[in-house]
């Protein structure tokens, strides 16, 4: 069993976290339970800022809050001083409950609407990410309506395949993501961002995709970043301040997954940017990246109580948990993998090859295929690790199940950050449809 972070097995033999029993957080909060280990999350992100503090380079570490948005997370991404990366209204909208830093928070997304960049110039968060040329247009439109200048990115799409999920990628040329590098989309973007009065070219920005274990991908986007902004420079006298080259820095799920140290990425990045920016003579811009995954990931474990099992003779064992892919979709969704042990008694041999299955209505509602556990019974808790990340953020209410709570966990104590939904909640929204009333 590999143990994340702060785990370890404790003197009752019971998985602990962050110095908190998993039992006593399953007696406190109930199952399925999402449990996040602060310290881990602590450790990443300073990992990631202090390598570029040693490297001497001006920097942003902004926490790409898509893999796992609410205040407390937020609360603690600006205690550990990151910057912020929000794809959606409702992100800024959290961002906002959660006081942070407006000026620290970077707007991303192909398709913002109207009442969203008006929140974000009302705010005056720090940048926006341009998408595309209707953007540009509305972002345009909307500073010159309100009268202001708005700091802006170009998010440019580079034309690299990163080796990952094809779901998952967003750098290759065929995406519905940014401003094509080769066939002059980018360019076009840069000459009408320099002409408006309205917005304030900070600099350009580039995502390749998400669970990348080398630097190969990051490191060829960046120079041909760079070799095209040297022409650019050249034509336009422009350089930007800014190199913005995303998140997608990989975790460990399974022993398969071998990824760097969150300090090896940055380093082999920035040491690569460094030496091709010098070979043009060049000037080294301020580096940002928008790591979301590689934070809070390894982070969260998700604790399930072990309901019905079911035999198919010479086939497997199906064990049923009291979750499934309404908190965690990521297995049906990518085929993700995961590891597991019992939480109660994770140190117990193993007897069997047993296949997790979820609660909901759906054949592929399917957590992980043929974990080897011990036998177990109706007491055991099964925790499965690693699922920090896209788990409650993009947990849903399929067959109307209440999304589990989230409890962070941090030198012995446990805070509950976001409650249990209740039935109530799930039919909060609902209205009766009363035919004999006309509205
Ligand atoms: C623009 C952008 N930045 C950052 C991220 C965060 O990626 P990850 O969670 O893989 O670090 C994503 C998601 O893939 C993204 O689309
Ligand atoms: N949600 C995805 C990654 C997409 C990241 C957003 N660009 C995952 O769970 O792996």
């Amino acid at each position: 069993m590999h143990l994340y972070g702060t785990q370890k097995v404790n003197e009752n033999g019971h998985l602990q976290i962050g110095g908190v029993d998993t039992m006593e957080l399953v007696k406190n909060y109930g199952t399925p339970l999402y449990v996040y280990d602060v310290q881990l999350i602590r450790e990443r992100a300073r990992s990631f800022k202090h390598t570029f503090e040693k490297l001497g380079v001006r920097s942003q570490v902004a926490y790409a809050s898509k893999a796992f948005s609410s205040i407390a997370m937020l609360n603690l991404a600006e205690e550990e001083g990151l910057s912020l990366d929000v794809v959606s209204g409702g992100e800024l909208y959290t961002a906002l409950a959660a006081q942070f830093p407006t000026k620290k928070i970077h707007f991303h997304g192909n398709n913002k609407s109207r009442e969203e960049l008006l929140m974000a110039i009302e705010h005056k968060i720090g940048c926006v990410v341009v998408d595309n040329f209707y953007e540009l247009d509305l972002l345009t439109g909307l500073c010159s309506e309100k009268d202001c200048k708005m700091d802006i990115l170009l998010r440019i799409t580079p034309g690299i395949e990163a080796h990952t999920h094809d779901y998952i990628l967003t750098g290759q040329e065929d995406s519905k993501f940014g401003f094509d590098l080769q066939n002059g989309q980018a360019e076009e973007a840069l000459k009408l961002s320099l002409e408006s009065d309205h917005v304030n070219l900070l600099g350009v920005h580039c995502h390749i995709g998400s669970q990348i274990f080398e630097t190969t991908g990051f490191v060829l986007a960046a120079h041909k970043i760079i070799d095209k902004l040297h022409d650019w420079e050249k034509k336009y006298s422009y350089f930007p301040s800014v190199l913005n080259l995303g998140g997608g820095f990989g975790i460990r799920y399974t022993e398969e997954d071998v990824p760097l140290a969150p300090s090896d990425y940055v380093e082999k990045i920035v040491i690569e940017v460094k030496r091709h920016t010098e070979s043009l003579d060049l000037p080294m811009p301020e580096i940002w990246i928008e790591p979301g995954r590689s934070l809070v990931g390894e982070a969260g474990t998700t604790l399930y109580s072990i309901g019905s099992s079911k035999q198919v003779p010479d086939v497997r064992k199906y064990l049923a948990v009291d979750g499934g892919m309404s908190d965690n979709i990521r297995p049906a969704l990518y085929e993700a993998k995961y590891e597991a042990a019992l939480a109660n008694r994770p140190n117990d041999a193993v007897e069997e090859y047993v296949s997790i299955a979820g609660k909901c209505c759906e054949s592929g509602d399917m957590l992980i295929w043929d974990l080897p556990l011990p036998k177990t019974n109706n007491d055991d808790i099964l925790a499965v690790f690693c699922t920090g990340a896209y788990g409650y953020s993009m947990s849903n209410n399929y067959n109307r199940i209440p999304r589990p709570p989230v409890v962070f966990v941090e030198n012995g104590e446990a805070q509950l950050v976001i409650r249990r939904e209740t039935y109530e909640d799930i039919i909060r929204h609902d209205l009766p449809y009363n035919v004999n009333v006309q509205s």
